[in-house]
């Protein structure tokens, strides 16, 4: 696979003095969606503005398709499409125009067809006379989003694509990332919703007060990291954890009818086997058994816990 995005210890200190972000290294392959998760203020929306060329870093190296996004910016800018925090549309413009406005401003010849494509996509094609003024917070972050796709950038930048929008907007755009990955295109987002992390993307990263503390496959991530419940269902209540049992890492819900063994996806033995015998031999009958699965949530909270950083 070839690196899409080359980040090496990339650095900002805003003019004020405060350093955003304190050497970042990352490498984005093609078609890979990475999802950038991080504490308010951590530093992810200066990292997307320091890739698309909006933020100048004040140190390291970017490179985007193999230019770098300060001494190549057109190069490397025309291949980035970017969904901001924040709508910045014209207001009197109309939805049409708008977007095709950003297509010609990245030297793309006009294709009205295609344009037509995405605005459909994107359910703006009833709108397209509209004037911005005159549609809904969700319809302008649509908007964002067809301006974005309209040069067909190679690279996607979503930052905080779902916050604050309705439940079919999310699901649009879902359905969206998934066929430009199809297509071969580069994702990142960034997103404070991490079931949506969980749900579309290949990697998670991590930052943290200015730097990456982790960068993983999600799968890899939640198997290293994951923990598991056994809920064992028993025939008759207990009152408290047989003695028998005292060696397993056991709690009683449900007023001692459900026994819960939490144990670590990750270790070599899960340590079932054993416990089963042991609930036999202590002549505990078991009615029906269930797992559940902890949630990259857990994980994301954990890990933001444990290195004394902000709250998620
Ligand atoms: N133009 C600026 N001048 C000075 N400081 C800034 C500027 N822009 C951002 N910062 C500071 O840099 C830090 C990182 O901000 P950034 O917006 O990158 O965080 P973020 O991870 O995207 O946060 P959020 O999840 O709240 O969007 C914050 O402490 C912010 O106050």
């Amino acid at each position: 696979m070839t690196a899409m995005v080359e980040i090496s210890d990339a650095r900002k200190v805003y003019d004020g003095g405060f350093e955003a972000l304190k050497g970042v290294s990352l490498s984005i392959e093609k078609g890979e969606i990475l999802a950038l998760l991080g504490p308010n203020g951590a530093g992810k929306t200066t990292l997307i503005s320091c890739i698309c060329g909006i933020a100048v870093p004040t140190g390291g190296q970017i490179r985007v398709g193999g230019h770098d996004v300060v001494r190549d910016f057109r190069k490397a800018r025309s291949l980035v499409g970017l969904v901001p925090q924040e709508v910045n549309l014209e207001p009197f413009e109309k939805v049409w125009n708008t977007v095709r406005f950003t297509r010609g401003v990245f030297g793309r010849p006009r294709d009205d067809a295609h344009l037509e494509d995405i605005l459909r996509r994107l359910s703006l094609w009833e709108k397209r006379d509209a004037k911005i003024n005159e549609l809904s917070g969700g319809m302008k972050r649509r908007v964002l989003i067809a301006k974005a796709l309209s040069h067909d950038p190679e690279v996607l930048f979503l930052d905080e694509p779902t916050a604050g929008v309705d439940v079919e907007l999310r699901r649009d755009m879902w359905r969206i990332v998934a066929d430009l990955k199809a297509a071969g295109t580069t994702i990142i987002l960034t997103t404070h919703y991490i079931e949506e992390a969980e749900a579309i993307a290949d990697r998670i990263g991590v930052i943290s007060r200015g730097s990456l503390m982790l960068v993983e496959e999600k799968d890899a991530l939640m198997t290293r990291l994951g923990r598991k419940e056994l809920r064992i269902e028993l025939q008759e209540r207990l009152d408290a954890v047989p003695p028998q049992l005292a060696e397993f890492e056991l709690s009683l819900e449900e007023d001692g009818r459900v026994l819960v063994y939490s144990y670590d996806t990750g270790a070599e033995r899960t340590g079932i086997g054993r416990l089963m015998t042991r609930m036999t031999e202590a002549d505990i009958v078991l009615r029906d058994v269930r797992t559940r699965q902890n949630s990259l949530e857990d994980i994301f909270v954990d890990l933001v816990h444990d290195t004394g950083t902000d709250a998620a």
